[in-house]
């Protein structure tokens, strides 16, 4: 089984790659179009500001390949957020592939509770959908760090609440997409990487 991680200098990739290492599975960092093409599994990661991790995909070319990729992909926190329609940060055209608008969390309103934007750290998800969340249970903790979200769309799988309801997942057909990081989510992030890598 081979495992590509997308490498376009925005992502927290090595995080990643030591999380499969301890599912047993060396996932091959790369840029290379026919590597990624040819993988059978391939994690889209991102960390940092969406106008330049999509600067940096485009000067890439691999804003071209990602949408036609048919193997399963799975989109990390930023990665996730650049596989929507768009984002509200930095005003950024997404690759189009969950049909949806990522925005801000609004702060300090309409959060409720003395919610800080960035949400940073441990939060529930329920509403689990789909064989990612296989063996997972509702209300599980996974960990994030964000300040944009995708509202509930029909492509929802997971649901998390901060001061209202979002996605804490996204799918559609081969293509998945996480807000959280399930390579710093303990047990629970490392079972969604296992499911992962079972699809
Ligand atoms: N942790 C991150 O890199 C966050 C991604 C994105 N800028 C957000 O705030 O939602």
């Amino acid at each position: 089984m081979k495992l590509v991680i997308i490498d376009y200098g925005a992502g927290n990739i090595q995080s990643i790659q030591f999380a499969f290492q301890r599912l047993g599975v060396d996932a091959v960092l790369t840029h290379d179009k026919e590597e990624i093409m040819k993988a059978d599994k391939v994690i889209f990661p991102g960390v940092g500001e969406a106008s330049s991790a999509m600067q940096k995909l485009c000067e890439s070319g691999l804003d071209k390949i990602i949408p036609d990729l048919k193997q399963p992909v799975l989109g990390i926190c930023l990665g996730m957020q650049l596989m929507c329609n768009s984002s509200e940060e930095g005003d950024t055209k997404g690759l189009g592939i969950f049909d949806t608008e990522v925005v801000k969390f609004k702060s300090p309103q309409p959060l409720k509770g003395g919610l800080k934007v960035p949400q940073i750290g441990w939060n529930e998800i329920k509403n689990l959908k789909t064989d990612l969340f296989h063996g997972v249970s509702e209300n599980d903790y996974i960990y994030l760090v964000h300040s944009y979200y995708a509202p509930i769309c029909n492509e929802t799988i997971a649901v998390a609440n901060y001061g209202l309801d979002y996605s804490a997942a996204l799918a559609k057909d081969n293509f998945y997409g996480v807000q959280f990081h399930p390579e710093k989510s303990s047990k629970v992030g490392a079972r969604i990487l296992d499911n992962f890598l079972r699809m």
